[in-house]
C-alpha cells in the first residue's frame, strides 16, 4: 500500500455524534465542536429517526471539515456503494456481520470511501473479534467497538459500556484505528480514553436528554471538551489528524 495514501494519515482525536435526528441538530453538534456526525439509516428495527431524503439534505449541506457518516446494517457491497452514492456521503459505518469478501468487494466497487466496521464487544469474543480485525483490515478504514446488550440483542445505540479492556487490546492488534463507543458521556469519556487510547470517541444515547430524547447542548459541549482534553494529553508522538 503507498505510504502517502490518505487513508495511511495517522488519526488522533476524532469525535463522532451519532443517531442525528434533524438540521437543528445537527447544526447544535457542529457548532459545540464535534468532527463526524452518525446519522443511523436502514436498521433491522426500521426505528429510524429520521427519513433517508432528510439525512441527505443534512449530509449535503456538510461543510467538509466535518463527515456525515451512515450507520447502518446493510451487508451487501452492491447495496452499500448504491446507498451511500444516493446519499451522496462518503463514509459509512457498517454494523452488520459483512463479510471479508464484501468488504474487498465494495473496496473496489468504492475506492474513496471511507469505511468504519463494526466490532460488537461481548463478554467472551476477544478471540472472535481479533479475528475480525486480522480478515478485515485490509478493506476497513477504521474499527468501531461498541456495545452489545443481551436483554435486547441490540448491538448499538445501547447506552452500556462494555470491557473497555478488550477495546484496549483491539487497539493494540488493529493495523487500523479505532473509535470507542458504547455508553459515553462527559462524565466517563476521560476515563476511556486515558484507559482505551483509541484514535477516536462516539456517542448517541449518553448526550441526549432524557425527556426530549433529543441532544443536549451542553451535554455536547462538555463531551467535546472533556475529550478533547483527554486525547491531547494521551496524543502519540507526531500524531496528527
Ligand atoms: O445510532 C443508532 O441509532 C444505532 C442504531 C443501531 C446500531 C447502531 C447505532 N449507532 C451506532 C453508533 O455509532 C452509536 O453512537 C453507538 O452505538 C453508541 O451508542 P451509545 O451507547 O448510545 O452512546
Amino acid at each position: 500500500m503507498n505510504c502517502c495514501h490518505k487513508r495511511e494519515i495517522t488519526m488522533h482525536g476524532l469525535i463522532q455524534v451519532a443517531g442525528i435526528i434533524d438540521q437543528a441538530e445537527a447544526n447544535l453538534i457542529i457548532e459545540e465542536g464535534a468532527d463526524w456526525l452518525g446519522f443511523a439509516l436502514r436498521l433491522p428495527a426500521k426505528n429510524e429517526d429520521l427519513s433517508e431524503a432528510d439525512a441527505a439534505a443534512i449530509i449535503k449541506a456538510i461543510q467538509p471539515e466535518h463527515k456525515g457518516v451512515i450507520i447502518t446494517y446493510l451487508t451487501d457491497a452492491d447495496e452499500i456503494a448504491a446507498f451511500c452514492a444516493e446519499m451522496g456521503v462518503g463514509a459509512i459505518q457498517l454494523h452488520g456481520d459483512v463479510t471479508p469478501a464484501e468488504l474487498r468487494r465494495l473496496r473496489a466497487l468504492t475506492p474513496d470511501l471511507y469505511v468504519l466496521k463494526s466490532l460488537v464487544v461481548k463478554a467472551d469474543n476477544i478471540d472472535e473479534l481479533s479475528t475480525i480485525v486480522a480478515d478485515s483490515a485490509e478493506w476497513v478504514d477504521m474499527f468501531i467497538t461498541d456495545s452489545f446488550n443481551p436483554a435486547t440483542g441490540a448491538k448499538g445505540a445501547t447506552g452500556l459500556v462494555h470491557d473497555w479492556g478488550i477495546s484496549a487490546e483491539l487497539v493494540r492488534i488493529s493495523p487500523r484505528p479505532l473509535m470507542l463507543a458504547g455508553g459515553l458521556n462527559p462524565e466517563n469519556v476521560a476515563e476511556a480514553i486515558e484507559q482505551v487510547r483509541p484514535a477516536a470517541v462516539d456517542a448517541h444515547t449518553g448526550l441526549e436528554d432524557p425527556v426530549t430524547r433529543r441532544k443536549d447542548r451542553v451535554k455536547v459541549r462538555t463531551f467535546v471538551a472533556e475529550a478533547r482534553a483527554a486525547f491531547a494529553r494521551t496524543a502519540p508522538e507526531g500524531a496528527r489528524r
